[in-house]
């Protein structure tokens, strides 16, 4: 069994002569939510749109569960829905009248459409609004129904690009939850240029800044991408910093009050076990230890520019 929904090697499109993207290679689970990060202008769309073969690419393979999107465009197709950036809603058409259409167009046969739509609905929480215009719906009802025509041909891959822009806080957390869900039982990948928004919802992270990949990985990953180089203390006994600056590693010491010191330290090894180590041996009497790590838009502009 192919482990990878998506794969994608050597990636690289060019409008007239400027390349928007350049030698991507990417690799996309059959499972999970996947948050596609980067910058304005940085190729989130031009990837996407030539992912779900909107667009073709100028150099470059895109496998869909194994299938080669070029070569077998329409049974790769069958596996992929997407929601692009403007949603191609039909706003004078009923949310069941739009979403017929829409599973007409996915060739879905005729006495499987009332299901399809009926679970699609339920899915995205609009079973409700079936038959109210499109147009009458608010702005997270609207990008429900994007949703919904995305999986009501059941893919395995579903493709979101950016689809909490311009929602209020509460829409936005709603579309997230549905985003959660939705990856419970296939692939989702969405873009965002909100960190905060793809850490809250994904598993894995993929980042891409000036046409380039400049990061894979874990959540996890990405929140440890710069290692901590200071840490809190909190000890009951507050030593000299002399003492404290004398320890192997340790590059600054900053009284911050009674009881806590914020010590900065070069690339040491184990810097916080032998911290805790020593406090034991000299009596310190440790409370607490903080790894103070990078806030995520630190991290964001260091990947940012990584490739600059
Ligand atoms: N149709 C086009 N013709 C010419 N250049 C384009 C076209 N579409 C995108 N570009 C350029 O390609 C680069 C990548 O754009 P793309 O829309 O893929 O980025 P993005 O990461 O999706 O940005 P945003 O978050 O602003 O949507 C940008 O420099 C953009 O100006």
């Amino acid at each position: 069994m192919n482990t990878s929904i998506v794969n994608i090697e050597n990636l690289s499109h060019r409008y007239s002569k400027a390349w928007a993207i350049r030698d991507i290679n990417l690799e996309i689970r059959q499972k999970g939510v996947t948050g596609f990060l980067g910058s304005n202008g940085a190729g989130k769309s031009t990837t996407m749109n030539i992912l779900c073969g909107v667009l073709n690419q100028t150099e470059g393979e895109v496998l869909i569960d194994g299938i080669d999107l070029r070569k077998q465009p329409l049974e790769a197709k069958k596996q992929i829905g997407f929601l692009p950036q403007n949603a191609p809603l039909y706003l004078d058409l009923t949310v069941d009248e739009y979403l017929r259409h829409c599973a007409y167009m996915r060739l879905i046969p005729d006495n499987k459409i009332k299901a399809a739509m009926q679970e699609a609905k339920e899915r995205c929480g609009v079973a409700h609004f079936s038959k109210r215009l499109i147009k009458n719906l608010s702005g997270g009802y609207k990008q429900r129904v994007g949703i919904a025509q995305a999986i009501i041909h059941k893919p395995k891959l579903v493709v979101l690009d950016e689809p909490t822009n311009g929602l209020d806080p509460n829409q936005i957390a709603e579309v997230r939850n549905l985003i959660k869900e939705i990856g419970e039982d296939r692939s989702v990948l969405f873009s965002s240029h909100i960190l905060a928004e793809v850490q809250a919802t994904c598993d894995t992270i993929k980042m891409i800044e000036h046409g380039e990949m400049v990061f894979s990985g874990t959540v996890d990953d990405f929140n440890n991408y710069i290692a901590p180089s200071s840490m809190l203390l909190f000890l009951e006994n507050l030593p000299p910093l002399t003492e404290l600056l004398a320890i192997e590693g340790v590059t600054q010491a900053k009284v911050l009050g009674r009881n806590k010191v914020r010590v900065s330290f070069d690339t040491a090894p184990a810097i916080a076990e032998k911290m805790i180590e020593i406090s034991v041996q000299r009596g310190w009497r440790l409370q607490e230890l903080h790894l103070e790590r990078s806030s995520l838009e630190e991290i964001f502009a260091k990947l940012s520019n990584k490739i600059k």
